[in-house]
């Protein structure tokens, strides 16, 4: 599947894509540092060993799991080790596991000389579909989410099915809910095959997964083709991302970026149907296929007060005027510009109440203990 950027580049869906990684890298280059999570520390070393074997000097650097890694203490041990070994703008980075890592790599590729390639490897669901494609990259700050960063494509993208059997449930089903959003922006067959069986879903050795991941990259890789510093169109990727980013900066990132989004989903579809734009049924459907996936479709704990700061550090955000994607339909996306606090409160007030349906909360699938339990540290 190819995307045009600044130059065009493939992303390669498939099983023991290792192997194309040489071609990717090219001549000329000397060194490679591959950046990487420690779940998949596994991969970085058969890495390390075939492009050794393939003549380049090959460094490591492990990164701290999920959102610490999205940090300027980490990026700037990442420069440290570029500096230290000599990287010129000849030298290659690889990002290598879910989407925090892939989007520290590239952020450290953006910046690094003012920019050297970066090659992305991602490991999880939401890697493949979404974070791995389309040249955003970032970190966060104590204000927000991927607050600081760059747009900075990859030169090659290789999504390695095989990764995702060893992939944690809860993250594979965070990974959905950007699928999802694919099928409620752009392509409502990705919700028919969700809706027909969504346990085939959720396992990755299903020929269904691969289906999924194939219209989700496609439906990014159009978009991105189009628009890639998100000047209009891109910022359909965005949909359900307002109040999503809201809830992981309350929960001091602790979240799940899949988690969050999907009930981002849910309160910007309530959204759509105060203002007058969405029926009823369209927003049940996004609570019915969220749910089907296990994924969560309310968020009962939050301070409005906080949760609508977080919101108007939106990057959709002009001037004083916060702006939200929303849907007409199905595939029919828009903004809704401005929408009035008291309309914002009553959205709010249909995501925090309980739902109909008893839904995993993320804190029952909560994340492995990487972190400590103190909020992350950004300088
Ligand atoms: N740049 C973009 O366009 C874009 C798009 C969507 C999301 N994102 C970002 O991506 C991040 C979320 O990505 P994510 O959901 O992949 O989370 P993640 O990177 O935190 O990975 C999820 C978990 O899976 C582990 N893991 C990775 N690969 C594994 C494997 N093969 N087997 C077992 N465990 C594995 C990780 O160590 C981590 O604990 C967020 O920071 C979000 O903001 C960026
Ligand atoms: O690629 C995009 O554009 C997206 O908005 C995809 C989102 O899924 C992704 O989470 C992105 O990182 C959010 O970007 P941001 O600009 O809101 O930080
Ligand atoms: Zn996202």
């Amino acid at each position: 599947m190819g995307v045009t950027a600044e130059r065009g580049y493939d992303v390669l869906i498939g099983r023991d894509l290792a192997g194309e990684l040489p071609g990717l890298i090219g001549a000329g280059t000397r060194r490679v540092l591959v950046v990487h999570q420690g779940a998949v520390a596994g991969s970085a070393e058969r890495i390390r060993t075939a492009l050794t074997g393939a003549g380049y000097e090959v460094h490591l650097s492990e990164v701290p799991d999920a959102e610490d890694a999205k940090t300027a203490t980490v990026a700037a041990r990442c420069w440290e080790q570029l500096g230290l070994a000599g990287f010129t703008r000849d030298d290659v980075v690889i990002g290598l596991g879910g989407g925090a890592a892939t989007d520290l790599a590239g952020f450290v590729a953006a910046t690094w000389l003012r920019g050297v390639r970066v090659i992305q490897v991602p490991t999880t669901l939401l890697g493949m579909v979404d974070a791995a494609v389309g040249g955003k990259t970032g970190i966060n700050t104590a204000e927000g989410k991927n607050l600081v960063g760059a747009f900075h494509s990859p030169v090659g993208v290789l999504c390695d099915l095989d990764t995702l059997e060893t992939l944690p449930a809860a993250d594979l089903a965070a990974g959905l809910a950007e699928v999802v959003k694919c099928g409620f922006i752009d392509d409502p067959r990705i919700l028919e095959l969700v809706e027909a069986d969504p346990d085939a879903a959720r396992d990755p050795s299903a020929p269904v997964l691969r289906e999924l991941v194939e219209r989700a990259v496609a439906t990014k890789a159009r978009v991105v083709s189009a628009d890639l510093r998100e000047a209009d169109l891109r910022e359909i990727l965005n949909y359900g991302h307002t109040f999503g980013h809201a809830i992981e900066h309350h929960e001091h990132f602790r979240w799940r970026h899949g988690e969050a989004v999907s009930v981002g989903l849910v309160f910007a579809a309530e959204l759509a149907h105060l203002a007058g734009h969405l029926e009823a049924g369209v927003v049940d459907r996004h609570r019915r296929i969220l749910t089907s996936l296990g994924l969560p479709t309310s968020y009962p704990a939050g301070s409005w007060d906080d949760l609508l700061t977080a919101m108007r550090r939106d990057k959709k955000t002009r001037g004083a005027t916060l702006r939200f994607v929303i849907l007409d339909g199905p595939a029919s996306p828009t903004r809704l510009e401005g929408p009035s606090e008291d309309l914002l409160l009553a959205a709010y007030v249909a995501v925090s109440t309980e739902p109909a349906l008893p839904v995993p909360q993320p804190e029952e699938t909560a994340r492995p203990a990487t972190s400590t339990d103190d909020p992350p540290e950004f300088l």
